[in-house]
């Protein structure tokens, strides 16, 4: 009864349960090899003996009462409780009856009740499991609060419990054993959701606008249902056994109706004179038992979800909640910090004025954004840079409103196209609308940024339906459209594929062109360019360029690379420690940058004159962590320049000149070592290809 499914891999395998860890397909809807997996699974020795047990259950559970119901009950007062014999294989029992016939003919009760019970343990679970995706943060923690507290009774114990509660009988014990059942998979199925929930296909889907059902049904669901699934198989055959035991002490199936467990128990009483009668109704639970067990361990190995016996390990339950900006008392007051300078001329498009985002830790609110300002004006390219860790993605999804529970968002100002994202009704379909239409991600991974169970066509068509209110063949050549806007080749055919069909490039820009479905004003790429070689993040970049350019679209471009930065955008933020330490016009980067931080960032970039002799330059140390931010400037320790000042008053972000803000005590004043045309060779690209 107890759900025995290693979800750990599971979650993650599943979770994009058309990829195998290399990356390939494992499982597409119209997969070949998908297929051919099936047919060698089956003829595997597990394959075949699976197939064959089960179809063996099915079959008497089909005919056995059609063909020997008459042979089971007949009386025979004249050979009571009489051993083996040619005429009765099993003996019969204390009315004379056939016990080999009764067992056969106990298939049909005794399977058709331990699939009930499945069932109904199954979709119990599943309620269960997605509620905390669906009911609220409080609904949820207390339905997981209540599914912990189930899970940690053995099976058993609470089948028996349910079985007094809800009474004698199979009605009783179908109840009993469903409900005993459904904890476990409850947990199951949280854990698998909560993997899946993190995903960046879904991520992309929330952004869009889908509600939280129909990301359930379209987007968790389909990926977590092949280890369901297995699970479901494995634990009828937990069912069956849990019932023969009910029945067996007498609180299942009660006469004149009898299951394998009433047949059991029945036989137990002579089992000193003749053992067969209690012998034949346990070998056939062995047996179906075993035939519900080798199937789900078939079907897993089918699909590739590994059971319990391969590995046990399972990953905590994290219920996932959709963001909701936190209150002050949740994170803290804010610094104050000013929100720069929009490009001149240029009407906002993102305002964000101390931005703050926290986790919970176990001293209180760990803040990983610290107090963010800035804005991107219509049709401007920010980009921001810093060390992994330093917050830049965190400021993304914040604005994009994607941070998950615990996370607690909070800021002065958080506003897109003059709504402000923090005013309570963050929820509303109006917002939501907003957001779907007018925000695009770009996600770094191209592999996760699409739902592997649904075709690509669909996936962009679905925001039309959800948000121009398109019919189903207008939105699907909506999208096609669209794809070929991001020069994807045969774009109809690409359209009806699956995302493993494609390459990286093309997903990266299928993903762009999911941006395009609405009507963009703000692109958010984060690092969209890491995962892909240098040809095809020339590409993507160049087309994120063309859009901008074509559409005044403005961009939040998020990068490592500064040089990418430095040639994509007019502004550049960098960020250290969850804050912006400098912010200036991005073709002054290289040579005007003035806090120390940004001049390492730099330095450590190879160039035309860099001596490949000597080792590259590195930052010393390394970055501080949102929970051990030292008083002062966050990058005293690692500065070369530091002095007593840094080490205990935290500077703030001011301005230094036109566009040009820092956050150092002692910024550098001299202009930097690299002059402008000392910069490295375009990584973008042939500029003349820009429009
Ligand atoms: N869910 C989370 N729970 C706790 N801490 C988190 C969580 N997500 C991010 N952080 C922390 O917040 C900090 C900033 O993370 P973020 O992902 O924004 O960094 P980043 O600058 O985008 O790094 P990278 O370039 O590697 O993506 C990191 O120290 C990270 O460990």
């Amino acid at each position: 009864m107890a759900v025995e499914y290693e979800a750990r891999r599971a979650g993650e395998d599943h979770g994009t349960h058309g990829e195998a860890p290399d990356g390939a397909p494992h499982k597409s809807a119209t997969g070949r090899a998908g297929g051919n997996r099936w047919l060698g699974v089956l003829r595997s020795p597990l394959g075949w003996c699976a197939a064959a047990l089960l179809l063996l259950v099915l079959l008497l559970a089909v005919f056995g009462p059609l063909l020997w119901s008459g042979r089971a009950d007949a009386i025979d007062t004249g050979r009571l409780l009489e051993g083996p014999s040619g005429r009765h294989w099993m003996g019969t029992d204390n009315l004379g009856r056939d016990v080999f016939f009764r067992v056969l003919v106990a298939t049909r009760l005794s399977v058709a009740l331990a699939l009930l019970a499945t069932v109904l343990g199954v979709v119990t679970g599943l309620v269960l499991g997605v509620a905390p995706l669906l009911l609220g943060r409080r609904v949820g923690r207390l339905v997981t609060a209540v599914v912990n507290v189930a899970v940690a009774f053995p099976g058993l114990l609470l089948a028996l419990f349910f079985a007094v509660v809800f009474g004698l009988g199979a009605k009783g014990a179908v109840l009993a054993i469903g409900f005993a059942m459904a904890p476990g998979f409850a947990r199951l199925t949280q854990t698998l959701v909560a993997s899946v929930s993190e995903r960046d296909f879904v991520h992309a889907a929330r952004v869009a606008g889908v509600g939280d059902l129909r990301v359930l049904t379209r987007h968790v669901l389909p990926n977590i249902s092949d280890p369901l699934i297995v699970n479901a198989t494995i634990s009828a055959g937990g069912a069956l056994l849990a019932f023969s035991g009910l029945s067996f002490l007498g609180l299942g199936v009660q006469p004149p109706s009898y299951d394998w467990g009433r047949l059991l128990g029945e036989g137990l009483n002579g089992i000193y004179t003749h053992p067969a009668a209690a012998l034949a109704p346990g070998a056939a639970v062995v047996i179906a038992g075993l035939a519900f067990n080798l199937t789900g361990e078939a079907v897993a190995k089918a699909v590739g979800v590994p059971t319990a016996h391969r590995s046990r390990a399972v990953r905590p339950v994290r219920p996932v909640r959709p963001v909701r900006p936190a209150g002050p008392s949740e994170v803290g007051p804010a610094p104050a910090v000013a929100p720069d300078t929009d490009g001149p001329g240029r009407e906002p498009v993102l305002s964000v004025e101390g931005l703050r985002v926290s986790f919970p830790g176990p001293d209180g609110p760990v803040s990983a954004v610290r107090g963010v300002g800035f804005s991107v004006g219509q049709g401007e390219a920010v980009g921001v840079v810093g060390e992994s860790g330093s917050g830049k993605s965190l400021t993304a999804l914040a604005v994009s409103r994607l941070v998950e529970h615990p996370g607690a968002v909070d800021a002065h100002r958080l506003e897109f196209l003059g709504t402000s994202l923090l005013d309570g009704k963050e929820q509303g379909a109006a917002t939501r609308r907003l957001l779907g239409t007018s925000l695009a991600m770009v996600f770094q991974d191209p592999m996760t940024s699409f739902n592997p169970t649904m075709r690509i066509g669909r996936q962009l068509a679905e925001v039309a339906q959800q948000h121009l209110r398109a019919g189903r063949r207008e939105a699907l050549s909506r999208a096609v459209e669209r794809l070929r806007e991001v020069r994807m080749p045969a774009a109809e055919r690409r359209a009806a594929q699956y995302p493993h069909e494609f390459s990286g490039g093309m997903r990266q820009r299928a993903m762009i062109a999911l941006g395009l479905m609405g009507h963009p004003r703000l692109i958010i790429a984060d690092e969209p360019t890491t995962a892909l070689d240098v040809t095809v993040q020339r590409q993507v970049l160049r087309l994120l360029e063309r859009i901008r350019a074509a559409d005044d679209v403005a961009l939040l471009l998020i990068s490592h690379d500064i040089n990418v930065v430095a040639q994509t955008c007019d502004r550049v933020l960098v960020m250290y420690a969850g804050r912006i330490v400098e912010e200036l016009p991005s073709d002054r980067l290289l040579t005007a940058a003035r806090h120390p931080y940004t001049r390492a960032l730099i330095a450590t970039v190879p160039h035309m004159d860099t001596d490949l002799d000597r080792p590259l330059a590195v930052i010393p140390g390394r970055p501080v962590t949102p929970d051990q931010v030292p008083a002062g400037c966050a990058f005293a320790a690692r500065c070369a320049f530091a002095r007593d000042r840094c080490r205990t008053d935290d500077p703030r972000l001011a301005a230094s000149g036109p566009g040009h803000r820092v956050a150092c005590w002692y910024p550098h004043t001299e202009p930097a070592d690299r002059p402008l045309d000392e910069r490295p060779a375009d990584p973008i690209g042939e500029k003349g290809d820009r429009p």
